[in-house]
């Protein structure tokens, strides 16, 4: 094919397997991805053993290819062990079949701009909940704490009587006994469902980590059968204690749920949930907690490190509080609007420390040109968010810098305010694009927005001398959690029992004494 010579260009690979063995065990792949966006330009092409793969590096080259030829880009290719592990059900991994155009359009429903504002009292509250955890409650760990409280989706998902009784991590005896990152191929589910679910999104992610099983780069070892392929054996077996941790939540669900106002109730009680199956059902509303959960918490995670590491920003922020909303009353949704330097905070957080710097590639279902350069049909498109978002000619040449001035222009008082290009844009592009791109976009900016402008609000945050590992080399697509330890003290006298108020006063609160 004359236009192959055309290709897009990229690092030379070997004969047969092509680049494989440069990505095979890299480690955080977008960092190799990215340099070598320096190197080769807006979109690179690789060779895995075949499979012809373009990695979009720019948000130009992504809004031209994914955006506005969305019809040719919202397919995802095979992975078999992924497929095994039940990916047809798995709504971010799903082909772009009508099931799939089912579930987005169940989820839309419930997370699109204006439903998402629904949530925030419950957003509001759990953001009270979670500065009273990070500085008095010496029980649990942070990443326990920032979970809980990413858990608010699972409120809206199973119902906040289900969410209450049995899924808050205080609710369970004991801890459990794997962390995730000790064992990622290897799912585990205990009785502590937001460590379930986190286990299960790593069992996903990690399937699709290029090059990281043999079979997607060999598919005739697909007809190994089952005794000669460890690999096959240990996804069938996944893919049944997934779909029973699913169907168990789900059915917990509807038990519980009386109000009948949770995702769960009304995928069977209104016309919602009409083109899913019943399966299909536990697993939509199962895969949106796991999408839902870790990112949020991740995202967090990545806040309280960069406020130990900047003071600077963290005294910024705590200015414009004091000036915005004082110390008797605490952040509410409304106040947003007035505080710029906090919401570009937010935009910085996402741009500089995405939780899925890459995400599961694309498919292009034609033959088709960008630029100069010639894209065959099923060429894999992989996103480089991380690229796109450590891109020096639009962010400057600080991109590693955590800086969220880079999205404000200063008054002549001093004070802030958003550029106009990014008031009523994200500025990052950290929540993907095209059809595929992140539904639960809307309720994850509120959630980061609330929590992060009420633990500023409340919190002082600083570094505790420690040995930080951020080095960790997970063969996975999502951004591994810092590991790091810091100080949580209160900004103002009086603030626990101010705490203990508000929380008395919670509508969310008074439902679970009931
Ligand atoms: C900081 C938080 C979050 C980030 C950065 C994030 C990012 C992303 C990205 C990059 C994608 C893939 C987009 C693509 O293929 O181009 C995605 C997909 C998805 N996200 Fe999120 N996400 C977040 C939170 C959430 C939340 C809170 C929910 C649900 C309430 C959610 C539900 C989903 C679902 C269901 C998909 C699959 C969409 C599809 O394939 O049609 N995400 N997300």
């Amino acid at each position: 094919n004359q236009n192959r010579r055309n290709l897009p260009p990229g690092p030379r690979g070997w004969p047969i397997v092509g680049n494989l063995p440069q990505v095979a065990g890299e480690g955080q792949i977008w960092r190799l991805l990215t340099k070598w966006k320096y190197e080769y330009g807006p979109v690179t092409y690789l060779n895995l053993c075949g499979q012809d793969i373009i990695v979009i590096n720019s948000r130009p080259a992504a809004l031209e290819i994914l955006e506005r030829r969305s019809a040719m880009y919202s397919d995802r290719p095979r992975f078999i062990v992924s497929e095994y592990l039940g990916s047809e059900l798995a709504m971010p991994f799903t082909r772009y079949t009508k099931a799939w155009q089912n579930m987005r359009r169940a989820t839309h429903e419930v997370l699109h701009s204006q439903a998402a504002s629904q949530y925030h009292p419950v957003q509001t509250e759990e953001a009270i909940i979670l500065v009273q955890n990070l500085l008095f409650d010496q029980s649990s760990t942070l990443r326990e704490k920032l979970n809980a409280s990413a858990a608010t989706m699972l409120s809206v998902i199973y119902g906040r009587k289900s969410v209450n009784s049995s899924f808050l991590p205080s609710m369970h005896i004991g801890k459990p006994a794997v962390t995730i990152s000790e064992a990622p191929d290897k799912l585990l589910i205990t009785s502590d469902i937001l460590q379930s679910l986190a286990n299960i999104g790593h069992r996903f992610t990690s399937s699709v980590y290029p090059g990281s099983y043999l079979v997607d780069a060999f598919p005739i070892l697909d007809y190994l059968p089952k005794f000669l392929a460890k690999w096959k054996r240990e996804a069938v077996r996944d893919r049944r204690l997934m779909g029973e941790a699913f169907q168990s939540y789900y059915e917990e669900a509807l038990r519980n749920d009386v109000n009948r106002g949770s995702l769960v109730a009304r995928l069977e009680d209104t016309t919602l949930g009409s083109g899913l199956t019943y399966e299909e059902r536990w697993w939509v509303t199962g895969v949106v907690s796991v999408a839902a959960l870790e990112t949020t918490s991740t995202t967090l995670a990545y806040f309280i490190f960069a406020m130990t590491l900047y003071p600077r920003v963290q005294r910024r922020a705590h200015e414009e509080l004091d000036r915005v909303i004082g110390r008797t009353q605490n952040p509410m949704f409304s106040d947003l609007q007035n505080l710029p330097y906090i919401r570009a905070v937010v935009k910085e957080i996402l741009r500089w420390n995405p939780p899925l710097p890459v995400v599961v590639p694309r498919i292009a279902l034609e033959d088709d040109w960008y630029e100069n350069y010639y894209i065959p049909k099923g060429t894999a498109i992989l996103e480089n968010l991380w690229g796109m978002n450590y891109d020096k000619e639009v962010y400057g040449p600080d991109v590693d810098e955590f800086r969220p001035e880079r999205f404000l222009l200063e008054t002549e008082k001093g004070e802030y305010e958003l550029k106009p290009e990014v008031e009523n844009e994200d500025g990052h592009n950290s929540y993907g694009f095209g059809r595929r791109k992140c539904v639960g976009k809307h309720v994850a900016d509120n959630a980061l927005l609330i929590g992060i402008c009420t633990i500023l609000w409340a919190v002082n945050i600083e570094p505790v001398e420690c040995k930080i590992d951020l080095a960790r080399n997970t063969l996975d697509t999502v951004n591994p959690i810092p590991d790091f330890q810091c100080k949580f003290t209160p900004r103002f006298e009086g603030l626990e029992s101010f705490l203990q108020h508000l929380r008395d006063n919670f509508e969310y609160f008074k439902q679970n004494k009931d």
